[in-house]
């Protein structure tokens, strides 16, 4: 990627003119609750920056994964009232992504005024994987705006229309976010100090279960936990019961797991798991038991590493000098199954180098457990985009900025 990808001020003078921004608003609900509005912070700088500078400020986003059409449990509207107490001036807030509900609140605009469109993928054209079905939905999109700044770096890695497809459409900038991302990103692609040690949990299994091919060529170590972990242990020819599992990617574990010891790299997998018999919900009190992870109950689910293991994993990061950590060790949000997530961002804490943390529940995670952010060397709003960079990927969304 070039050093010069052209930000917000080459765009020129924006007052009055009309800037759609792609931002990353994809926070954690509880209900209707923000239960860490840290994506929302981070987006306020560019959004400020543009209504400051007198533009007319259209915000797209999306906010968990739709079906493709409108669904009132993943809509933007709290998103956008927290954004406007964050931003201390009022947000107007469009019910549709594009049509008629949009235009007339993006015409309703003065200068510096900001406005958020409703979750853009209630639009099936948004994540389409036909190129001219997503080019429509993006042309609908465009006809919003004069021009489009790139600031939602949690989803570069998408080609979706908000994010690819609309900056071919429109005089485009990458955003104070992106930019800020990358470059810290960037130092753990180039000649990072080793030993270089990746985490990986979370539940996007199988977006993540793919970036581990080129990681083994990068990192030194790959500590997995979290939902993944169940389909290395089934692969290794253990049950795991009623746990995340991605039969299909079973040959792929097994393939990972060769590759990486020909090459000398370590993949270390928990030893013990925490699991209970039903995923945790607000019904029944969790009843949490450690097992090895090579004897789960068919009756039962892993969710969480073992007290064994989150020590085995702390242990290994204590030597490391270059750690990026993306997805929870477990379901966290419930604090019986929170410990090993708990273990490792206090591992991260101590690491005598750089430590990075990526991916919107893994940085909630962070303050939720009640960590301080300064002691960690960054934290990132992307989870799936870092680990796509850190893999040396070309990211669509970066690259449709970069184009002669
Ligand atoms: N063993 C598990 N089974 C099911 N879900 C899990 C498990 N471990 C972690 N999770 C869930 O993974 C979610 C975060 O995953 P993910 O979106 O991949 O992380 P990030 O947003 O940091 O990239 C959390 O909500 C957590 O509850
Ligand atoms: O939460 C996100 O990514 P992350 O979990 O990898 O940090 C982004 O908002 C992208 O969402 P997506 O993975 O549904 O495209």
């Amino acid at each position: 990627m070039s050093d010069t990808t052209a930000g917000i001020d080459s765009l020129g003078d924006l007052r009055g003119k009309r800037v759609l921004v792609r931002s990353d608003l994809n926070v954690p609900l509880d209900g209707t609750l923000i239960t860490d509005d840290g994506r929302i912070r981070a987006s306020v700088p560019t959004i400020k920056q543009l209504s400051d500078a007198g533009a007319r400020v259209v915000v797209t986003a999306h906010l968990g994964r739709p079906k493709g059409s409108p669904d009132p449990a993943y809509s933007l509207r709290p998103v956008s009232e927290r954004l406007a107490e964050l931003l201390g001036r009022p947000v107007a807030f469009a019910t549709d992504t594009v049509g008629a509900g949009a235009t007339e609140a993006v015409a309703a605009l003065g200068d510096g005024d900001v406005a958020v469109l409703e979750n853009v993928r209630f639009n099936d054209g948004e994540t389409s994987k036909d190129d001219a079905v997503r080019g429509a939905f993006a042309d609908q999109l465009a006809q919003l705006a004069d021009a489009f700044v790139s600031d939602g770096f949690g989803v570069v890695h998408r080609k979706q229309a908000s994010v690819y497809d609309v900056a071919l459409r429109l005089p485009s900038a990458m955003g104070g976010l992106v930019a800020s991302e990358v470059d810290v990103l960037r130092r753990l692609t180039e000649h990072p100090d080793r030993p270089y040690v990746v985490v990986l949990g979370g539940s996007k299994v199988s977006d993540k279960l793919g970036v581990i091919d080129n990681l083994i060529d990068k990192a030194d170590k790959l500590l997995i936990g979290g939902g993944m972990v169940f389909t290395f242990l089934k692969a290794q020819g253990h049950e795991v019961g009623k746990s995340l599992l991605e039969a299909d990617q079973l040959d792929t574990c097994t393939r990972y797991l060769t590759e990486a010891a020909d090459r000398g790299v370590e993949i270390v997998l928990p030893t013990d798991v925490v699991v209970d018999t039903a995923f945790p919900s607000g019904d029944r009190e969790p009843e949490p038991t450690v097992v090895w992870a090579s004897e789960i109950p068919a009756d039962a689910l892993g969710l969480d590493i073992g007290p064994e293991s989150a020590a085995a994993f702390a242990a290994e990061l204590a030597d490391a000098r270059t750690v990026f950590w993306n997805g929870p060790m477990g379901v966290f949000e419930v604090d019986a199954f929170a410990g090993g997530t708990r273990a490792v961002a206090e591992a991260l804490t101590k690491v005598d180098g750089l430590s990075v943390v990526g991916g919107g529940d893994s940085a909630a995670a962070v303050r939720q457990l009640g960590f301080d952010e300064a002691a960690f060397g960054h934290i990132s709003t992307g989870g799936g985009a870092s680990l796509e960079f850190l893999e040396g990927k070309e990211l669509p969304g970066i690259a449709v900025l970069e184009r002669d």
